[in-house]
Protein backbone atom coordinates (compact mmCIF):
# COMPACT_ATOMS: atom_id res chain seq x y z
CA UNK A 1 0.00 0.00 0.00
CA UNK A 2 1.38 3.81 -0.77
CA UNK A 3 2.27 6.13 1.95
CA UNK A 4 -0.75 7.99 1.28
CA UNK A 5 -3.50 5.35 1.88
CA UNK A 6 -1.78 3.54 4.57
CA UNK A 7 -1.31 7.15 6.80
CA UNK A 8 -5.51 7.72 6.26
CA UNK A 9 -5.86 3.89 7.07
CA UNK A 10 -4.05 4.54 10.17
CA UNK A 11 -5.84 8.40 10.69
CA UNK A 12 -2.50 9.69 10.77
CA UNK A 13 -1.31 12.93 8.47
CA UNK A 14 1.80 12.70 6.14
CA UNK A 15 3.84 14.16 8.14
CA UNK A 16 3.56 11.93 11.40
CA UNK A 17 3.96 8.54 9.20
CA UNK A 18 7.17 10.68 8.04
CA UNK A 19 8.56 11.33 11.42
CA UNK A 20 7.89 7.23 12.37
CA UNK A 21 9.73 6.19 9.23
CA UNK A 22 12.79 8.51 9.88
CA UNK A 23 12.87 7.90 13.54
CA UNK A 24 16.33 7.89 14.26
CA UNK A 25 17.32 10.74 12.09
CA UNK A 26 14.74 13.03 14.07
CA UNK A 27 16.00 11.78 17.40
CA UNK A 28 19.43 12.84 16.45
CA UNK A 29 18.03 16.10 15.56
CA UNK A 30 15.44 16.80 18.75
CA UNK A 31 17.72 14.38 21.21
CA UNK A 32 21.39 15.66 20.50
CA UNK A 33 23.58 15.49 22.88
CA UNK A 34 23.90 19.30 23.22
CA UNK A 35 20.09 19.35 24.00
CA UNK A 36 20.92 16.30 26.28
CA UNK A 37 23.43 18.54 28.49
CA UNK A 38 21.49 20.92 28.65
CA UNK A 39 18.56 19.04 30.27
CA UNK A 40 20.83 16.88 32.17
CA UNK A 41 22.79 19.89 33.97
CA UNK A 42 26.10 19.13 32.54
CA UNK A 43 26.28 21.71 29.30
CA UNK A 44 29.42 23.45 28.71
CA UNK A 45 28.43 26.89 28.47
CA UNK A 46 31.53 27.92 25.52
CA UNK A 47 29.21 25.31 23.43
CA UNK A 48 25.89 27.11 24.63
CA UNK A 49 27.45 30.44 23.49
CA UNK A 50 28.65 29.10 20.01
CA UNK A 51 25.02 27.70 19.60
CA UNK A 52 23.66 31.09 20.35
CA UNK A 53 25.74 33.80 18.43
CA UNK A 54 25.28 30.57 15.20
CA UNK A 55 21.88 30.97 15.89
CA UNK A 56 21.40 34.25 15.99
CA UNK A 57 22.98 34.25 12.40
CA UNK A 58 20.41 31.61 11.50
CA UNK A 59 17.68 34.03 12.46
CA UNK A 60 18.17 36.35 10.50
CA UNK A 61 18.31 34.30 7.65
CA UNK A 62 15.14 32.84 8.10
CA UNK A 63 12.96 35.83 8.29
CA UNK A 64 12.94 36.19 4.75
CA UNK A 65 12.34 32.38 4.06
CA UNK A 66 9.49 33.21 6.40
CA UNK A 67 8.61 35.70 4.67
CA UNK A 68 8.66 33.24 1.41
CA UNK A 69 6.67 30.79 2.84
CA UNK A 70 4.12 33.63 3.76
CA UNK A 71 3.89 34.68 0.31
CA UNK A 72 3.49 31.31 -1.05
CA UNK A 73 0.81 30.78 1.10
CA UNK A 74 -0.99 33.99 0.35
CA UNK A 75 -0.26 32.90 -3.64
CA UNK A 76 -1.25 29.11 -3.44
CA UNK A 77 -2.78 28.43 -0.67
CA UNK A 78 -6.58 26.74 -0.83
CA UNK A 79 -7.30 28.37 2.74
CA UNK A 80 -7.07 31.72 4.09
CA UNK A 81 -6.21 30.56 7.09
CA UNK A 82 -2.63 29.91 6.70
CA UNK A 83 -1.99 33.49 5.85
CA UNK A 84 -2.47 34.08 9.53
CA UNK A 85 -0.79 31.25 11.05
CA UNK A 86 2.67 31.96 8.98
CA UNK A 87 2.04 35.74 9.80
CA UNK A 88 1.89 35.23 13.68
CA UNK A 89 5.71 33.18 13.18
CA UNK A 90 6.51 35.93 10.86
CA UNK A 91 5.48 38.92 13.58
CA UNK A 92 7.40 36.84 16.25
CA UNK A 93 10.36 37.12 15.11
CA UNK A 94 11.12 40.63 15.60
CA UNK A 95 11.05 39.67 19.41
CA UNK A 96 12.80 36.75 18.60
CA UNK A 97 16.26 38.91 16.98
CA UNK A 98 15.94 41.50 20.23
CA UNK A 99 16.00 38.33 22.45
CA UNK A 100 18.81 36.86 20.91
CA UNK A 101 20.29 40.64 20.90
CA UNK A 102 20.11 41.25 25.03
CA UNK A 103 20.55 37.19 25.67
CA UNK A 104 24.60 37.66 23.30
CA UNK A 105 24.78 40.99 25.96
CA UNK A 106 23.92 38.57 28.98
CA UNK A 107 26.95 36.03 27.86
CA UNK A 108 29.53 38.80 26.89
CA UNK A 109 28.71 38.05 23.03
CA UNK A 110 29.35 40.71 20.72
CA UNK A 111 27.21 39.58 17.96
CA UNK A 112 29.38 42.03 14.64
CA UNK A 113 31.99 40.03 15.43
CA UNK A 114 29.92 36.34 14.70
CA UNK A 115 31.58 34.75 11.51
CA UNK A 116 28.99 32.22 10.53
CA UNK A 117 30.41 28.32 10.78
CA UNK A 118 30.30 26.09 7.48
CA UNK A 119 26.74 24.35 8.99
CA UNK A 120 25.28 27.40 9.01
CA UNK A 121 26.24 28.79 5.62
CA UNK A 122 25.22 25.13 4.25
CA UNK A 123 21.93 25.54 5.94
CA UNK A 124 21.37 29.17 4.57
CA UNK A 125 21.69 28.08 1.68
CA UNK A 126 19.17 25.48 1.79
CA UNK A 127 16.86 28.22 3.49
CA UNK A 128 17.94 30.55 0.00
CA UNK A 129 17.17 27.77 -1.79
CA UNK A 130 13.11 27.23 -0.42
CA UNK A 131 12.70 30.60 -1.11
CA UNK A 132 12.86 30.61 -4.89
CA UNK A 133 9.32 30.90 -7.12
CA UNK A 134 10.03 27.11 -8.40
CA UNK A 135 9.62 25.63 -4.93
CA UNK A 136 5.79 24.89 -4.06
CA UNK A 137 3.89 26.04 -1.22
CA UNK A 138 3.71 22.60 -0.16
CA UNK A 139 7.57 21.93 0.22
CA UNK A 140 8.37 25.26 1.47
CA UNK A 141 5.62 24.74 4.35
CA UNK A 142 7.02 21.22 5.12
CA UNK A 143 10.08 22.65 5.66
CA UNK A 144 9.23 25.75 7.60
CA UNK A 145 6.72 23.15 9.89
CA UNK A 146 9.81 20.59 10.22
CA UNK A 147 12.91 23.88 11.06
CA UNK A 148 10.74 25.21 13.81
CA UNK A 149 8.99 21.45 15.17
CA UNK A 150 12.53 20.35 15.79
CA UNK A 151 13.42 23.61 17.88
CA UNK A 152 9.66 23.30 20.02
CA UNK A 153 10.76 19.44 20.28
CA UNK A 154 14.48 19.88 21.47
CA UNK A 155 13.70 22.69 24.10
CA UNK A 156 10.26 21.58 25.49
CA UNK A 157 12.63 18.07 26.53
CA UNK A 158 14.98 20.05 28.43
CA UNK A 159 11.71 22.10 30.92
CA UNK A 160 10.25 18.24 31.31
CA UNK A 161 9.49 17.39 34.97
CA UNK A 162 12.89 15.81 36.03
CA UNK A 163 14.94 18.08 33.73
CA UNK A 164 18.06 19.49 35.55
CA UNK A 165 18.64 22.54 33.46
CA UNK A 166 20.73 25.38 34.88
CA UNK A 167 18.76 28.27 35.73
CA UNK A 168 20.22 30.81 33.01
CA UNK A 169 19.47 28.35 30.84
CA UNK A 170 15.58 28.04 31.43
CA UNK A 171 14.71 31.20 29.68
CA UNK A 172 16.30 29.97 26.34
CA UNK A 173 14.31 26.51 26.57
CA UNK A 174 10.85 28.35 27.75
CA UNK A 175 11.45 30.38 24.15
CA UNK A 176 10.71 27.22 21.93
CA UNK A 177 9.25 24.47 24.45
CA UNK A 178 6.56 26.70 26.37
CA UNK A 179 2.77 25.79 25.30
CA UNK A 180 1.83 28.46 22.47
CA UNK A 181 5.07 27.81 20.60
CA UNK A 182 3.64 24.02 20.45
CA UNK A 183 0.45 24.96 19.48
CA UNK A 184 1.83 26.92 16.45
CA UNK A 185 4.20 23.92 15.76
CA UNK A 186 0.96 21.74 15.65
CA UNK A 187 -1.19 24.67 13.51
CA UNK A 188 1.70 24.47 11.08
CA UNK A 189 1.59 20.51 11.03
CA UNK A 190 -1.72 20.79 10.05
CA UNK A 191 -1.53 22.50 7.34
CA UNK A 192 1.13 21.01 5.77
CA UNK A 193 -0.99 17.49 6.40
CA UNK A 194 -3.42 19.16 4.65
CA UNK A 195 -1.76 20.26 1.63
CA UNK A 196 0.02 17.14 1.08
CA UNK A 197 -2.60 14.95 1.25
CA UNK A 198 -3.65 16.89 -1.72
CA UNK A 199 0.13 16.65 -3.10
CA UNK A 200 1.33 15.27 -6.46
CA UNK A 201 3.25 11.43 -6.12
CA UNK A 202 6.24 13.98 -7.40
CA UNK A 203 5.41 16.60 -4.91
CA UNK A 204 4.89 14.57 -2.12
CA UNK A 205 8.60 13.24 -2.84
CA UNK A 206 9.96 16.36 -3.13
CA UNK A 207 8.28 17.51 0.25
CA UNK A 208 10.14 13.90 2.16
CA UNK A 209 13.35 14.78 0.63
CA UNK A 210 13.48 18.17 1.98
CA UNK A 211 12.20 16.71 5.34
CA UNK A 212 15.65 14.81 5.45
CA UNK A 213 17.32 17.16 4.29
CA UNK A 214 16.09 20.15 6.91
CA UNK A 215 16.68 17.22 9.78
CA UNK A 216 20.29 16.74 8.76
CA UNK A 217 21.00 20.27 8.50
CA UNK A 218 19.75 20.09 12.49
CA UNK A 219 22.01 17.63 13.24
CA UNK A 220 24.84 19.70 11.83
CA UNK A 221 23.83 22.99 13.34
CA UNK A 222 23.66 21.64 16.62
CA UNK A 223 27.06 19.75 16.12
CA UNK A 224 28.97 22.68 15.72
CA UNK A 225 28.79 23.53 19.31
CA UNK A 226 31.18 20.53 19.68
CA UNK A 227 34.25 22.58 18.58
CA UNK A 228 33.81 23.47 21.97
CA UNK A 229 33.14 20.66 23.89
C1 LIG B 1 18.89 26.06 13.48
C2 LIG B 1 17.55 26.53 13.92
N1 LIG B 1 16.46 25.73 13.65
C3 LIG B 1 15.23 26.16 14.05
C4 LIG B 1 15.04 27.33 14.71
C5 LIG B 1 13.68 27.76 15.13
N2 LIG B 1 13.21 28.86 14.40
C6 LIG B 1 16.17 28.10 14.95
N3 LIG B 1 16.10 29.27 15.61
N4 LIG B 1 17.44 27.69 14.56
Amino acid sequence: MEEKAKAEEKKIGMTETWLRKHRLLYDGATRHPLILSIRDGTINIASFKTWLAQDYLFVRAFVPFSASVLIKAWKESDESGDVEVILGGVASLEDEISWFKREANKWGISLSDVVPQQANINYCRLLEKLMSPEVEYTVAITAFWAIEAVYQESFAHCIEEGSKTPAELKETCMRWGNEGFGQYCQSLQKIADRRLQKASDDELKKAEVMLLSVLEHEVEFWNMSRGNV
